[in-house]
C-alpha cells in the first residue's frame, strides 16, 4: 500500500502542519508502514500497532522534542521512530548497526530517555518535570506507560512521589489489557473495572471530569465534539487518591477524542495528570488482533497471512528443556513451585503452569516481589523456582541479598537469557549475574554447558536444600546433545574434564564449552595439547580441579559468557590465595565480556566481537605464550 501522506512527514514539525482531518489517513499509513517494516526485521509488533493513533496525537498536540515524550519500555516506539526522522532506517531495526528496538538517547533527540526494562517512565518523567520547574522552564513532560508496566513497584513509587510533588507531569496509561501474556493481579482487575465493559468516557464526560479540576478546560467546545452520551461516572479513582488528576477511560484509537483531551491536558496548569487511554494490542492487523501475545514479539513474517518465518530448530530451546525438567522434578516433589514475573512463555513456566496450575505463580512485572515472595514460601518448606531472565533479576538485587542470601533460604533461581541475547541488545544481555550472585555468601551459582547439563542442574537445584542456588542458561536452542531420561543431581562445587591434554587448560563456564572444544582442536593441530574442563560451578569453585589444572599446564584460560568480576576473577583469586601464581611459570588469562555495552547483533557475531569464540580463544592462548600462532599441521 502506498503512503502518500506519510511520505511528506520527516519530523513531527511536518506532522503539525497537517489539518486535523488528515490525521486519520496518516495513522492508517503509519500502521501500514509499521507492519511492513517489522515484517522484514522482526521485533515488537503488537504494542506499536496499539499506539499508532496515540503516537500521531501526541506528536500533533505536543511540541516534541522540546516537550519530553517518555515511552515506557520503548518496545511500542516503532511508529514514534518512523515519525521522528528515522523512517529511512526503520528497516534496520534490531539489525547490526541499525536502529535499536527500544528508545535510546544516543539515537535521537526525540528519545529523551532510553528504556527496555519496564516501569521507569513515571520516575524519569517526574525527574524531568522537576528539573524543568527548577529551571523555570515551561515545556511539557509526558510519560506513556502500559497497564502491564503499571504492575511494577517502581511505578507506584513514582506515583507516590509525583502525587505529592504537584509538578506538571502528564502520565498516559495505555491500557490494552495485556502484558506479554494476559495480565495478572488486582491492579489489572481494577483497571478492567474502570473500563467496565469496554465503554469509554465520552468527550462530554471527560470534559466534565477535567472541568471540575482544570480551570482552562474548554468544556463547551469539547462537549460539542461529543458523538454520543453515556452516564456520568462520579467515583474517585486510586489515581486521584494518589494526587493525580484522572481523566478517562478514553478510546485510544479515536483521534476525535484523543486530540481535544490531550490539548486540554497540555494547556492546563495543574498536575500531575493521568490520562487513561484504552487501546487494543495489535490494532489494525488481524493476525495480531487475534493473538496479541503471539504478536508481542515476532520473527519476520508474511504480511498477507501473518505467518512467521520459523527457522528449523536443530535442538530444543533451553527454555523448553528447563520447563520440562522442572515438571519432571515437580512430579516427584510436591513442594516444588514455580514463580514468574510476567514472563510465563519466555521462561517456560507456561508449560509448568499447564501441568501444575495451583503451584504456578505469575506475580506480574514485579521481580523484586517475586524474589521475596519466593523467600517467604521457602520459609514454609516450599521449594520455589524463581524463573527470571538474568537481566530482569538485576532489579531484585537487594531482595536476593537481604531476603534470600542473608537468611540462607533455599530459593532456586533459574536464570534464562544468560549471556548475550542478540537483537534486544545491551539492555537485555545477561552479562552480570555471575558477578552479582557469585560475590554473595551462601549462594551457589551454576552455568549449564549444554541442554543435558541443564537437566542435571534443575535436578541439582531441586535436591539442594541448604541455601539459595542459581543456574544460568542462554536464549535460544541447545547444542543438540541427547537429553538424559532424568536429571541426576550434581555434586555441589565439582566440575568435569571434557578433554585431556597437557599443555593448555581451557576452563569454560557455560555454553562457551562448544567454542572451547573447537579451540582445543585448533590448538592441537598447531601443536598444543589442550585440556578442556567444564567448571559447572562458578561458586563454590572446584578448587581441586582448578589447582590441578594450574599445576599440570603451562597456560590456563577461563572462559565465560559474563562480565569482569565473575568466574575468571574467582579463579584468579583462588590461584593467588593458594600461591599458584607465585611460581612464575604458569600463564593465566581470563576471557570475559568486554567492559562496554555491546550493541545488538546476532549473538554469535557479538561473541566474536567480544573475542569469546574459538578463534578468540586460540589467539588468547598464543598471546599468553608470547608468540604467533603457527600454521596448523596437515591432517
Ligand atoms: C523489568 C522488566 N521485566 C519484564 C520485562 C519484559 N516485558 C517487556 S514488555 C512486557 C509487557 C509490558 O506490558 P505493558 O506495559 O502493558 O505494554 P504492552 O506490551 O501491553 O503495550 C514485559 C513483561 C521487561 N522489559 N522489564
Ligand atoms: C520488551 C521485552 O523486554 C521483551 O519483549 C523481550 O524483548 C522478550 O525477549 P525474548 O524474545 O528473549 O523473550
Ligand atoms: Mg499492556
Amino acid at each position: 500500500m502506498s503512503t502518500p501522506l506519510l511520505d511528506t512527514i520527516r519530523v513531527p514539525d511536518d506532522l503539525r502542519q497537517l489539518p486535523e482531518n488528515q490525521l486519520r489517513q496518516l495513522a492508517d499509513e503509519l500502521r501500514t508502514e509499521t507492519i511492513n517494516a517489522v515484517s522484514v526485521t522482526g521485533g515488537h509488533l503488537g504494542a506499536g500497532l496499539g499506539v499508532v493513533e496515540l503516537t500521531v496525537a501526541l506528536h500533533y498536540v505536543f511540541d516534541t522534542p522540546r516537550d519530553r515524550l517518555v515511552w515506557d519500555v520503548g518496545h511500542q516506539a516503532y511508529p514514534h521512530k518512523i515519525l521522528t526522522g528515522r523512517r529511512d532506517r526503520i528497516r534496520t531495526l534490531r539489525q547490526a548497526g541499525g536502529l535499536s528496538g527500544f528508545t535510546k538517547r544516543m539515537e535521537s533527540e526525540y528519545d529523551p530517555f532510553g528504556a527496555a526494562h519496564t516501569s521507569t517512565s513515571i520516575s524519569a518523567g517526574l525527574g524531568m518535570a522537576v528539573a524543568r520547574d527548577l529551571e523555570g522552564k515551561t515545556n511539557n513532560v509526558i510519560a506513556v506507560i502500559g497497564d502491564g508496566a503499571m504492575s511494577a513497584g517502581m511505578a507506584y513509587e513514582a506515583m507516590n512521589n509525583a502525587g505529592a510533588m504537584h509538578s506538571r507531569l502528564i502520565v498516559i496509561l495505555n491500557d490494552n489489557d495485556m502484558s506479554i501474556a494476559p495480565p495478572t493481579g488486582a491492579m489489572s482487575s481494577y483497571l478492567a473495572r474502570l473500563v467496565s465493559g469496554g465503554t469509554y468516557r465520552s468527550i462530554r464526560e471527560a470534559a466534565k471530569q477535567l472541568a471540575k479540576k482544570l480551570p482552562t478546560f474548554f468544556y463547551e467546545k469539547a462537549a460539542r465534539a461529543e458523538e454520543y452520551a453515556r452516564g456520568f461516572w462520579t467515583g474517585g479513582t486510586m489515581f486521584e487518591e494518589l494526587g493525580f488528576y484522572y481523566v478517562g477511560p478514553i478510546d485510544g484509537h479515536n483521534l476525535d477524542h484523543l486530540l481535544p483531551i490531550l490539548k486540554n491536558v497540555r494547556d492546563s496548569e495543574t498536575g500531575p495528570i493521568l490520562v487513561h487511554v484504552v487501546t487494543q494490542k495489535g490494532k489494525g492487523y488481524p493476525p495480531a488482533e487475534a493473538s496479541a501475545d503471539k504478536y508481542h514479539g515476532v520473527a519476520t513474517f508474511d504480511v498477507v497471512t501473518g505467518a512467521q518465518a520459523k527457522a528449523k530448530a536443530n535442538a530444543p530451546s533451553y527454555t523448553k528443556v528447563f520447563g520440562e525438567s522442572l515438571i519432571k522434578e515437580a512430579h516427584k516433589d510436591d513442594k516444588i513451585v514455580a514463580i514468574t514475573a510476567a514472563m510465563p512463555s519466555g521462561t517456560g513456566i507456561d508449560l509448568f503452569g499447564k501441568e501444575f496450575p495451583t503451584r504456578t505463580f505469575d506475580v506480574g512485572i514485579a521481580e523484586q516481589h517475586a524474589v521475596t515472595f519466593a523467600a517467604g514460601m521457602a520459609t514454609e518448606g516450599y521449594k520455589p523456582f524463581c524463573a527470571i531472565y538474568s537481566t530482569f533479576l538485576q532489579r531484585a538485587y537487594d531482595q536476593i541479598v537481604h531476603d534470600v542470601a542473608i537468611q540462607n533460604l533455599p530459593v532456586r533461581f533459574a536464570l534464562d537469557r544468560a549471556g548475550l541475547v542478540g537483537a534486544d541488545g545491551p539492555t537485555h544481555a545477561g552479562s552480570f549475574d555471575i558477578a552479582y550472585l557469585g560475590c554473595l555468601p551462601n549462594m551457589v551459582v551454576m552455568a549449564a554447558a549444554d541442554e543435558a547439563e541443564l537437566v542435571h542442574m534443575v535436578a541439582t537445584a531441586a535436591a539442594y536444600d541448604d541455601g539459595p542456588i542459581a543456574f544460568r542458561y542462554p536464549r535460544g536452542e541447545g547444542v543438540g546433545v541427547e537429553l538424559p531420561e532424568k536429571g541426576v543431581p550434581l555434586t555441589i562445587g565439582k566440575g568435569r574434564i571434557v578433554r585431556e591434554g597437557n599443555r593448555v587448560a581451557l576452563v569454560s563456564l557455560g555454553t562457551r564449552l562448544a567454542e572451547s572444544l573447537k579451540a582445543a582442536e585448533d590448538l592441537e593441530a598447531r601443536g598444543l595439547s589442550t585440556t578442556v574442563a567444564d567448571a559447572r560451578f562458578a561458586k563454590p569453585l572446584d578448587e581441586e580441579l582448578i589447582l590441578r589444572l594450574a599445576r599440570e599446564h603451562e597456560v590456563l584460560i577461563t572462559i565465560e559468557e559474563g562480565s569482569a568480576g565473575g568466574f575468571g576473577a574467582y579463579v584468579l583469586q583462588l590461584l593467588s590465595d593458594k600461591g599458584a601464581l607465585d611460581r612464575g611459570t604458569l600463564k593465566v588469562r581470563s576471557m570475559v565480556l568486554p567492559d562496554v555495552f555491546l550493541d545488538h547483533d546476532k549473538p554469535e557475531r557479538m561473541y566474536a566481537t567480544a573475542g569469546l569464540d574459538a578463534a578468540g580463544i586460540v589467539t588468547k592462548v598464543f598471546e599468553a605464550l608470547g608468540r604467533q600462532a603457527p600454521h596448523k599441521a596437515r591432517a
